[in-house]
């Protein structure tokens, strides 16, 4: 990616683009890569789709509820069926492929797949073959979906948020390329060294905080549940909007909707004065397990952004954050890059 803007801005020493696309295939090949051993072209065909049954869900959740409805043969419905059907198909090819090598003696299991199929099989054996233990192959088909899904749109957004503030605020921008070149000069970021970008990381945290690419939690009570006073029944379906409890002065003081890491200077638990107040990555037993890997992936873009060019904001950039579902910059992120 770096490579591409850098031809782009060659000509003239700065370009006008829409970073947004080329953040969306960056972390798009981070994920098929590490989690699946492939790279973005081999993924694509599934995030083609996944991003069509986002809008299919959209569409249907926009329109009039009919008690049953999601059963009638109507368009969407139909077409979701079949979305389904071709992400499942794809997904069970690419682990009957990498079973088969296993079989074979050849995988390196160093990806998530592989060590997913491995860790399965071992307790598989260790039950004496039983089918009773281990996970299914829906099992392992859904959680290769997790990953492909929540493995990219929410990373991409978190970059193309933050370059959008760094934009708008250069004196950040300023600060954490000093970091940045402080630690690395030019050279290729090392992973030990990405611990060091304090700058960079309260920056990142304070992007996350005003503009969590998961606006809502949900949960759903298993049981007659106890919160607060009140007592709620099985089944009920809860929803937490984090972007609220964000924005919230009472949480973050009169300057909530402002841009400033430096809240974060002292770590998160001064920030937020020990109360949940802070869940880009949510809360509890289900906290997003990749939260580790989107904020080096994050450190790591931007600091090689940040070695090869400054950026400002172009004129055609228009303010629109929409939660579609991820929270996005609705028209893009229109940015001038300059050459360093
Ligand atoms: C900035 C980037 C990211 C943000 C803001 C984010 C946010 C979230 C949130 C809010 C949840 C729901 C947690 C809850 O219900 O309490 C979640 C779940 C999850 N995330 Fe992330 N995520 C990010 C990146 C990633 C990445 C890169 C991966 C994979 C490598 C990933 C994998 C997962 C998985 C597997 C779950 C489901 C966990 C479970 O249900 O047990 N996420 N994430």
């Amino acid at each position: 990616m770096v490579g591409k803007w850098e031809k782009l801005v060659s000509a003239e020493g700065s370009c006008e683009l829409d970073v947004c696309p080329d953040l969306v295939c960056l972390t798009s090949d981070a994920i098929s890569r590490t989690a699946f051993g492939s790279n973005y072209e081999e993924g694509e065909r599934i995030f083609k789709l996944q991003q069509e049954q986002i809008q299919l869900l959209m569409q249907a959740l926009q329109s009039v509820y009919i008690p049953g409805g999601r059963f009638l043969p109507t368009k969407i419905n139909n077409r979701m069926k079949e979305v389904e059907r071709e992400v499942r198909a794809i997904i069970k090819g690419l682990i009957h492929k990498r079973e088969n090598a296993m079989k074979a003696g050849e995988a390196a299991n160093d990806d998530l797949l592989g060590i997913l199929l491995d860790s399965n099989l071992r307790e598989i054996k260790e039950d004496g073959g039983s089918k009773t233990v281990g996970m299914s192959m829906d099992d392992v088909i859904e959680e290769c979906k997790v990953f492909y899904f929540a493995g990219q749109e929410t990373t991409s957004n978190t970059l193309s948020w933050t370059m959008v503030l760094l934009a708008q605020h250069q004196n950040w921008q300023s600060r954490a390329r000093e970091e940045v070149l402080s630690i690395f000069g030019n050279n290729k970021p090392d992973f030990d060294s990405l611990n060091r970008l304090k700058v960079v990381t309260i920056i990142l945290y304070e992007v996350l905080r005003l503009y969590p690419p998961g606006t809502i939690l949900t949960r759903s009570t298993q049981k007659e549940t106890k919160l607060g006073n009140l007592t709620l029944p099985a089944g009920v379906q809860l929803a937490m909007p984090t972007i609220l409890v964000h924005h919230d002065p009472e949480f973050w003081g009169d300057d909530a909707k402002d841009f400033k890491p430096e809240r974060f200077a002292e770590g998160v638990s001064k920030a937020t004065k020990n109360q949940v107040s802070y869940l880009p990555f949510g809360w509890g037993p289900r906290i997003c397990m990749g939260q580790n890997f989107a904020l080096n992936e994050a450190k790591l873009a931007i600091t090689m952004i940040l070695q090869r060019f400054w950026f400002e904001l172009s004129p055609s950039y228009a303010h629109a954050p929409a939660p579609s579902p991820t929270l996005r910059p609705q028209h893009g992120a229109h940015l001038i890059l300059h050459k360093m």
